[in-house]
């Protein structure tokens, strides 16, 4: 017990902690949780000023140690918080437990294997390393000057809805992807520019363009470049967003819109996310997989646009029925009450596709590898849908 109690970690500031706190406070607990460790920076200010010397705190520790304690404390409730939002996805490695942790038993025991456990968690994982580097060189100030000279965000929503009521077809966001890791490499001579004035021609009422480099080949130039060529279809952002910072990003590159996905980001950082996107102009596009993500979504206040992916994301199982199959019942009625704009998302191929998903109720979709893999993308788009959808 001697033992135990000479290792307690300094500023256990956390009374809750202790007496852990029913799964659905852990939202608002983690918001007090989160104050709670910005205030340990003010308190090692104090602590260097007073005496001048190396921050050590009443038991010995340095506050560099607690710092650390602190910052595993918050990653283990972040994925506490997801898991109990039914979300499989862990935000971080589980790194283990500092060095002298006492924590709560559950969080003591956590560190399970640090690999991946699909390739969504591990594109995830890459993704928050990634977003720390380019942090460093562009801190939010940086970004938030910057965004002065962005070009003005338009009306993604507005033109999807401007295309379903043109053709009577659901308006199409067309995805500019070069490879995915489910299908590999979909076009050798990739032209982005190329792709996307096509696209336009060929009469998608928006695009998609893929900014991830590691597992897409894509990259934010390409979003740029799509903006600057003067192409007048509104640009999705299609990123694996973790950050609000990335919203700022994308913003400063010419985004219109961007992607959150439900089954990687809690129910905070959605609304937190939607809250900034409505300042910065941009369109949320939030997609779900299931039932779960789906009423989770559904009760978030301001969602204008939610997309059904019909591929799992953690194992790339592809079904079409899975808008269908969302959309019936209640959760149809409900949408149609809001009016909600459905985006029905990967896998479509045929005009019986097309059909398939805007009678389960969609009224846009969004389509990548059909048409992308064309020697005349927009062409694609008129075999994809049976006819010239330009006219
Ligand atoms: O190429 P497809 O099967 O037509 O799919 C396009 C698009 O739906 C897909 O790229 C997608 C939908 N949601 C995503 C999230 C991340 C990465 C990719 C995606």
């Amino acid at each position: 017990m001697e033992g135990l109690a000479s290792l307690k970690a300094p500023f256990q500031a956390t009374p809750f902690l202790s007496s852990r706190p029913k799964t659905w406070d852990l939202p608002t607990q983690l918001i007090f949780y989160k104050r709670n460790s910005f205030s340990t920076f003010s308190v090692r200010a104090q602590v260097e000023s007073t005496d001048g010397s190396a921050a050590v705190s009443s038991s010995g520790e340095s506050v560099t140690d607690a710092l650390k304690i602190k910052e595993w404390e918050v990653g283990m409730l972040q994925n506490e918080v997801a898991s109990s939002q039914g979300i499989r996805i862990r935000r971080r490695p589980p790194s283990g437990p500092p060095l002298h942790y006492v924590g709560p038993f559950q969080f003591r025991l956590q560190n399970e294997g640090n690999t991946p456990r699909n390739i969504l968690e591990e594109i995830v994982w890459n993704k928050d390393k990634e977003v720390s580097q380019l942090k460093e060189r562009k801190p939010l100030s940086v970004l938030k000057k910057a965004l002065e000279n962005a070009p003005p965000a338009r009306d993604f929503i507005g033109a999807l809805r401007a295309a379903n009521d043109r053709t009577g077809l659901p308006g199409l966001i067309a995805e500019v992807k070069k490879a995915s890791p489910s299908r590999g490499i979909l076009r050798e001579n990739f032209d982005p520019v190329e792709i996307a004035k096509s696209y336009e021609k060929g009469g998608a009422a928006c695009l998609s363009v893929l900014t991830d480099e590691k597992y897409f080949k894509g990259s934010f130039e390409n979003l740029e470049l799509i903006r600057k060529a003067g192409v007048k279809c509104p640009l999705l952002c299609k990123e694996f967003i973790v950050d609000a910072w990335q919203l700022y990003y994308a913003r400063t590159k010419g985004a219109d819109a961007v992607l959150l996905i439900a089954a990687v980001l809690p129910d905070l950082d959605i609304k937190y996310m939607i809250k900034i996107c409505k300042i910065l102009g941009l369109t949320a596009l939030v997609e779900v997989h299931d039932e779960r993500e789906f009423d989770r979504v559904l009760a978030i206040e301001g969602i204008e646009l939610i997309g059904i992916n019909n591929r799992n994301l953690e194992t790339f199982e592809l079904d079409i029925s899975i808008t269908k199959k969302l959309l019936e019942g209640e959760r149809g009625k409900i949408i149609r009450e809001r009016d909600i704009i459905m985006v029905g998302e990967s896998g479509l191929f045929t005009p019986e596709d097309i059909a398939f998903v805007q009678g389960a109720g969609v009224r846009a979709i969004l389509v990548g590898e059909s048409i992308v893999k064309q020697s005349d993308p927009g062409k694609g788009i008129s075999n994809l849908f049976g006819k010239d959808i330009s006219i």
